[in-house]
């Protein structure tokens, strides 16, 4: 046991809880783990977590994962991350509800247990990544779906509900993010992190962190891959009418928005409804928007005498673009057939702005795609800002973050924006291997662990390639700099002779060729030059932000509102490596877990697991190195300090034993695994309610001797009391006889007003006798005012045959009521009961009232 560790439970002895003995814990804690063994062995049936594998080659976890896999085990544990095996069939029900085998919920459940418990880092981020396909969406769907369960305040109206809105803004930012591709007929095309905030069990606000639309798409996919799917919604699914207005018909082909053979049936309706959720009320001009671009996509140009003019079979789609942008057709000509360019002036003066015609249909294209792509951008910029706007919380609150960027990918033909699409994951992969793997095994070594070591350098080469200060993204951005005219083979040429001696960097085929390939961790990636410079300067002209600003149609200027700052020098990889760098600050400052997506096969088919294939993708992903580092188990870990304060040292005494392999002490800290911790907490809690009981019982044993002698007491004070006054009863009854023994008629002396005298005096004693015991109109004031009535009565005192007492005072003594009267002192049930019926009062009480 650690030094520390040691003083520091000796110097907290005095801490636990007196009422429960050594005895208490000892049984406790032999049922607790025994409970735990049996958990364990009904839950796991079969092994699922493959640290636990006794043999761990490749081979093996291969095997034991496929035997999974057949069994339609998708889901398995790698130490603390969890591995995803597209099924290609819907088996996910089978987990539903069922927390105790590996799954997403699982990963959630253990996020909601640490935020409600105040473990951890005040923020969580599930990093969910894998190759495009392999169902990252679909498990970021399944934790926001798990987080809808455990929040709490579920009867809320769903439009009420902020995790409602947040999952709303799913299927609009599918509409306008994702296209198919020939991996995935859903592919995004743009990275995502959506934050939720957290507080006391519920959601209360969200916030959605997009990276790098691949905007290019909108101005036409490549070959049998199709555009964003709103395209296809709109002119699918809006009426004739509709269409009619936005000068948009069905019958029409528009080139940017082809139908692949596996595009995504996906519904506008559905669009529509998650806008009307999210309170966006634009949709006109969503609408507008995208028929512009539907529209401009259909021009056509051609050159004549240097010049470049519209096509005439296209002129009507120039004609609708302009009705829509609201704006002469000769302006959106202009723009789309010349070029404008800054001629520095001397001295002071601002530069002069010179016009010259494009000379080849290509500039007329770029300037058109130019405007298509901006325009497109920016919608989708301003939406992500509109759904903020609804679901963001301002105040600052704890934070789930759910990672789901495009993932890595391979096609025939790779650009810039399969450069950036991979560099992302390649630096998530950096930062699961350095920042996960190796971190943790630093400390593990720290902490007296022994692990193996790992070897994380070539995650960091292979990023430094790509973004470091000699690199390809070097190169690019300083070929954009220097704009100087460059072919994309002198590019080419340029980026080999400098990056030629990296062992991730090759060049295939001649001197003229603009390919060169990167060695990524998930496989080698051959890219082409080509127009990677023009998408990296990222540039609109300033005579297209000019004429969207003297467009009449007002939506646009709220769109460019929302837009990135376009007078910026910076190019769009300076951006991209920007908001990648932020979003591992993001998830520095959280609790990461991670679910790795993985397939089984490139053919798509359910049922068949490629050992080779799918090996490659666990080695690339780092799964082996989890195996050294399967003491990541013990995944909860307390200063020594808070665990002492938290749990006693009688608490841990009793369980070190039975739950040895549950902790490790360490030197700064304890670490516990989960079981570990529940038996802590579990036991901590019975401990304190056999302590609560015993002090409960102690507390009525008081109560009750208590009142035992607070009764005694009483007891003796009546008695003396009655003593006392059965004592001055006699005593005043002996006077009143002494009053009334006079002899009348003996004595002359003595007139009939004496004798009235001594009897009014008695009668005034007897009511200050009443008044001095405190007649208080309870029973025993009745009783001593009766006692003393009957006593009165009974001397037959001339004249006077009747005293009649109410209450302290004397009510009648000059004749008797001539109805028996009963007087109620206090209130009884019976209504009317203490009155008496008007016909008798003038009989009897005439002169009580
Ligand atoms: N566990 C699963 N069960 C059933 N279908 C799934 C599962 N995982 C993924 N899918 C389906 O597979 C397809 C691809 O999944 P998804 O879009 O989530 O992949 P992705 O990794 O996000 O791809 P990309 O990186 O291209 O965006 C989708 O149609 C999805 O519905």
């Amino acid at each position: 046991m650690s030094y520390q560790f040691e003083k520091l439970l000796s110097e907290n002895c005095n801490h636990n809880s007196k009422d429960v003995s050594e005895d208490d814990f000892e049984n406790l804690s032999q049922t607790s783990s025994s409970i735990l063994r049996e958990n364990s062995l009904d839950e796991l049936p079969f092994l699922n977590n493959i640290v636990d594998l006794e043999t761990k080659t490749e081979e093996h976890v291969t095997a034991f994962l496929k035997r999974r896999y057949v069994n339609k085990q998708i889901y398995t544990w790698a130490g603390q991350t969890l591995l995803a095996i597209h099924p290609y069939e819907d088996i996910v029900s089978n987990y539903f509800n069922d927390t105790s085998v590996p799954c997403i919920d699982s990963i959630i459940s253990k996020i909601w247990f640490r935020l409600s418990r105040n473990i951890g880092k005040n923020n969580q981020a599930v990093v969910i990544s894998g190759e495009s396909g392999s169902g990252k969406t679909y498990s970021a769907c399944l934790a926001m779906k798990c987080i809808a369960r455990f929040q709490k305040n579920k009867k809320k109206e769903p439009t009420d509900n902020i995790l409602w809105q947040a999952w709303s803004s799913v299927p609009l930012l599918t509409a306008f993010g994702n296209a198919s591709n020939e991996h995935n007929n859903n592919s995004s095309r743009f990275g995502k992190l959506l934050q939720l905030q957290y507080s006391a069990g519920t959601i209360v606000g969200a916030y959605i962190k997009t990276f790098l639309l691949e905007k290019s798409r909108v101005t036409g996919p490549n070959y049998q891959e199709g555009n964003f799917h709103i395209f296809q919604q709109i002119l699918e699914s809006v009426d004739d009418d509709t269409l009619a207005n936005l000068y948009l018909n069905k019958d029409t082909a528009y080139k940017i928005a082809p139908k692949p053979e596996n595009y995504l049936k996906s519904t506008y309706s559905e669009t529509v409804k998650s806008l009307k959720i999210l309170n966006i009320t634009e949709l006109n001009e969503i609408l507008t928007i995208l028929a512009i671009i539907l529209n401009l996509g259909n021009i056509n140009f051609f050159i004549k005498n240097e010049n470049g003019y519209i096509a005439k079979d296209s002129y009507k789609f120039l004609i609708y673009a302009s009705k829509l942008f609201q704006i002469d057709s000769d302006n959106l000509t202009q723009l789309l057939v010349t070029k404008t360019f800054a001629a520095k002036s001397k001295g002071n003066k601002r530069d002069t702005l010179y016009t010259s015609p494009c000379i080849n249909k290509e500039e007329c294209k770029e300037r058109r795609n130019c405007l298509m792509r901006f325009l497109y951008n920016n919608l989708f910029l301003w939406l992500v800002e509109r759904i903020n706007e609804q679901i963001y919380a301002p105040e600052s609150h704890k934070l789930i973050g759910i990672l789901d960027v495009y993932g890595f990918e391979i096609f025939d033909t790779n650009t810039f924006e399969q450069l950036c699409i991979n560099y992302a994951n390649e630096r998530l992969q950096q930062y699961f291997v350095n920042d996960h793997i190796l971190k943790q095994r630093n400390e593990l070594v720290a902490e007296g662990f022994s692990v193996d070591d790992i070897d994380t350098t070539e995650y960091s080469i292979r990023v430094g390639l790509l973004d470091g200060p000699v690199s390809v993204f070097g190169i690019l951005n300083e070929e954009c700099a220097m704009k100087r005219f460059n072919t994309d083979v002198f590019v080419n040429i340029r980026l080999a002779d400098t990056l030629r001696s990296s062992k991730y960097f090759d060049t295939p085929g001649n001197n003229f060729s603009t390919c060169f390939v990167i060695k990524h961790f998930a496989g080698n990636v051959t890219y082409d030059t080509k127009t990677m410079l023009y998408k990296n300067r990222d540039k609109v002209p300033e005579e297209m932000i000019s004429f969207l600003k003297d467009c009449k149609f007002p939506f646009l200027e709220c769109m460019l509102r929302s837009s990135n700052d376009t007078s910026s020098n910076k190019t769009l990889l300076n951006k991209f490596t920007k908001s990648l760098d932020n979003l591992m600050q993001t998830l520095n400052q959280s609790d990461v877990h991670y679910v790795k997506c993985l397939k089984p096969n490139s053919f798509q088919i359910r049922g068949y697991l490629d050992e080779a294939y799918f090996i490659q993708q666990l080695r690339s992903n780092g799964i082996f190195d989890i195996f050294k580092l399967h003491f990541q188990n013990f995944c909860i870990r307390y200063n020594f300090e808070r665990f002492i304060r938290k749990f006693s040292k009688k608490l841990y005494n009793c369980l070190q034993n039975p739950l040895k392999s549950e902790f490790h002490l360490g030197k700064k800290y304890i670490y516990l695994t989960e079981e570990g911790y529940i038996a802590f907490e579990l036991l901590q809690y019975i401990s304190k309610s056999i302590a609560a009981r015993k002090i409960q019982k102690y507390w009525w044993k008081h109560r009750e001797r208590r009142n035992r002698a607070a009764v005694t007491i009483q007891e003796f004070f009546k008695r003396i009391f009655f003593k006392k006054k059965r004592c001055s009863i006699e005593n005043f009854i002996e006077l009143s006889k002494m009053s009334s023994d006079i002899p009348l008629g003996r004595d002359e002396s003595l007139t009939s007003t004496t004798s009235e005298n001594y009897f009014a005096n008695s009668c005034r004693k007897a009511e200050e006798y009443l008044r001095a015991h405190q007649f208080n109109r309870n029973y025993e004031g009745e009783q001593l005012s009766l006692t003393l009535e009957k006593h009165f009565n009974s001397l037959q005192t001339k004249p006077f045959k009747r005293v009649l007492f109410s209450g302290d005072h004397i009510i009648s003594y000059n004749r008797l009521a001539e109805i028996p009267v009963r007087l109620h002192l206090s209130k009884t049930c019976i209504p009317y009961s203490n009155l008496l019926p008007k016909s008798e009062l003038s009989k009897g009480l005439a002169d009580i009232f």
